[in-house]
């Protein structure tokens, strides 16, 4: 028996209206659908400009879609539909078990990168927090001396990996990442897959946007092309140590 899917896009389609000028219109997504396997890695690539951003922005509903929906399916089984959600209930959803990592740092300014971290826990247990808080530290390479410092003096690699941390002291099970690996160099790429990695084996779904090559080989199951809004190719991938002689 397979597992119904954990996430259905359907007909997912936005256009931004650019009321300063005289509303011009500009159709960043186009009637895109697929669904994401239990557990399962999707890569979606494309060229810059491409829509691979406002995907995900829109399915996750920070975008309000143009048209189209998006249903969750929660461990329990129930299925949501995200544009039926309270706006209380979708907040709760995203900032729960469903983690977005965007490629831009916010947070509440003044507040050291630990005790962000801390604050991100679903749990009350402050001191369990902060073990958590720093093996993630350590897991992610990133200095303790930096655990006191705001983010947003972090350089850019930095902030990306902080931005990984933070999301991932919630737990998510299903994962959107946009882009998590741009600004790392070639070392502390590695250091991300091979986490990326982890949470995968531990059953982590997840959808991330890709301009790495490296990173979707070594991760992704199937890859989505997006070009112009549309997806233009989806591609199973299959990895050497996967093929079955
Ligand atoms: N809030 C917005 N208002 C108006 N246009 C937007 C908005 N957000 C995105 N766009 C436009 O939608 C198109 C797709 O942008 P998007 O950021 O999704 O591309 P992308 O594939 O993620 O690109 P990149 O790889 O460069 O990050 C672009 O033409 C962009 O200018």
């Amino acid at each position: 028996m397979t597992c119904p899917p954990v996430l259905e896009v359907a007909n997912l389609s936005k256009t931004f209206t650019l009321h300063l000028l005289g509303a011009r219109e500009i159709v960043a997504l186009n009637d895109v659908s697929f669904a994401l396997a239990e557990g399962e890695f999707l890569a979606l690539t494309g060229r810059t400009g491409a829509g691979k951003s406002t995907l995900i922005k829109t399915l996750l509903h920070y975008n309000r879609p143009t048209g189209g929906s998006v249903r969750y399916r929660r461990a329990d089984g129930t299925v949501l539909t995200l544009a039926d959600l309270p706006v209380i209930d979708l907040i709760a959803l995203l900032e729960g078990e469903i983690g977005y990592v965007s490629q831009h740092l916010s947070v509440v300014p003044r507040v050291g990168a630990l005790d962000l971290m801390i604050e991100a826990a679903l749990h009350d247990d402050r001191a369990r927090a902060e073990a958590e808080a720093l093996a993630l530290f350590e897991r992610l390479c990133l200095p303790e001396a930096l655990a006191p410092v705001y983010p947003v003096t972090f350089s850019g690699g930095e902030k990306q990996r902080f931005n990984l941390g933070l999301t991932l002291m919630r737990h998510p099970r299903l994962l959107i990442l946009d882009e998590p690996t741009a600004a790392l160099d070639p070392a502390t790429r590695e250091v991300v897959i091979d986490l990326l990695a982890d949470l995968k084996v531990a059953g982590t779904s997840t959808i991330a946007v890709l301009h790495d090559r490296v990173a979707v080989d070594r991760l992704a199951d199937r890859e989505i092309e997006i070009n112009d809004g549309r997806i233009m190719a989806e591609t199973p991938i299959c990895r050497k140590e996967e093929t079955v002689l």
